[in-house]
């Protein structure tokens, strides 16, 4: 059904990586202006003639009313709603940039599943501390880019405590097949984006090893349970964690190859080292620099995270995989469910 006038937004999206393409064209394809800003005009010129980003989604076509722009500020011109997927580490150096360019009111969504490392900031905090007189909210859940392009069913959350974000973004974006639910824990629905994608090395790496579906299966629980103390102990609502945001993005993520993440922990698995595997995958493996800071934040809090430790000692002190399977197995028996009845 076509949209009126008045209903069409012009929204732009930063970055022309494989998600800021998938969901700059969910939004045009349902109706409104969207702009995606690449940075490189010889790239942003490739996808106007070809309307493909053979780099990121190679054999896809695009809408054909998305539009491309490598400038920022004609990107963001006029728009009511702008839609940052930029990897984490290049977040706060785009917000920075896009700052006193969006007129007041505008609406700003992150997509970004990552932590600041050094100040453990989620995304969304880099946005409050960055832009004035904006109206900030995340988008998070199972949502492989090239599968949204492709039209695979799917569904996301859409997280602000501005009760006009809540209302806006599922207009915008959903789709006969995208789906937003909403969820007033901004913190808890970023923070569970994030902390997925540690999981998804950890599963990868087993699966390199040989597991089983009995040890996947443990694996994805008792992550779960560590990913919500964390959270706990941060002040997020572990229910949170139980929705699509959470438990929803655990599964996909943890035990599927088209994560980036978890061919990480795969190669690494096989014997490839961290640095050669990322470098091999070329695109955003959010979860190596995640597992550092929330290694670092868990050890300032206190909060028991055994396989962020596991991880961590195999990644970065050098530690046998087998030797720290045992120590996790034969570490002293905890209780199995730790929520609040
Ligand atoms: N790919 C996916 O299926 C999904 C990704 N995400 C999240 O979205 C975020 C972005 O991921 P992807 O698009 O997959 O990464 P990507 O690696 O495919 O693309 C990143 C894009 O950002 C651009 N970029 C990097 N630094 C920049 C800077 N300083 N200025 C301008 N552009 C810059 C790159 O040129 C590239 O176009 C990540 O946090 C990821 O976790 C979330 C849901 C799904
Ligand atoms: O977050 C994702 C899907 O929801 C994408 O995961 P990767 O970044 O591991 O590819």
């Amino acid at each position: 059904m076509a949209l009126s006038s008045e209903s069409v937004r012009r929204v732009a999206v930063l970055g022309g990586g494989s998600f800021g393409t998938a969901i700059a064209n969910i939004i045009a394809t349902n109706g409104h202006r969207a702009r995606l800003w690449i940075r490189d005009e010889a790239r942003a010129q490739e996808c106007r003639e070809t309307r493909c980003n053979r780099q990121y989604l190679p054999n896809y076509q695009l809408h054909s009313d998305l539009a491309f722009c490598s400038d920022l500020a004609q990107c963001v011109e006029g728009c009511d709603l702008v839609v940052i997927a930029i990897p984490s580490k290049s977040f706060r150096e785009v917000a920075e940039q896009v700052s006193g360019l969006l007129k007041p009111g505008t609406i700003v969504v992150s997509t970004t599943k990552g932590i600041e490392i050094g100040s453990f900031t989620l995304m969304s905090q880099i946005l409050e501390q960055e832009l004035q007189d904006v109206k900030i909210g995340v988008l998070s859940g199972p949502n492989f880019a090239a599968e949204i392009v492709n039209n695979q069913y799917t569904a996301s959350v859409v997280a602000s405590e501005h009760q006009e974000v809540l209302e806006l973004i599922p207009g915008v974006f959903s789709s006969g097949t995208f789906r937003v639910y909403s969820n007033p824990d901004r913190y808890g629905v970023e923070l569970a984006g994030a902390l997925k994608n540690i999981y998804a090395i950890i599963t990868g790496m087993a699966a390199a090893l040989g597991c089983g579906q009995n040890t996947l299966a443990m694996i994805l629980t008792r992550s779960l349970a560590e990913m919500s103390r964390f959270a706990n102990c941060l002040g997020a609502d572990t229910m949170t964690f139980l929705g699509l945001a959470g438990v929803g993005d655990l599964i996909l993520t943890c035990t599927s190859d088209m994560s980036r993440n978890y061919r990480a922990g795969y190669a690494v698995g096989k014997g490839q080292s961290l640095d050669q595997a990322v470098s091999d995958i070329g695109q955003a493996v959010e979860g190596v620099n995640t597992l550092k800071t929330v290694k670092h934040k868990a050890d300032e809090l206190g909060v028991y995270m055994p396989l962020v430790q596991a991880l961590y000692a195999v990644l970065f002190m050098q530690q046998n995989i087998e030797s720290i399977i045992q120590q996790l197995m034969t570490g002293e028996a905890n209780t199995d469910v730790e929520y609040d009845r």
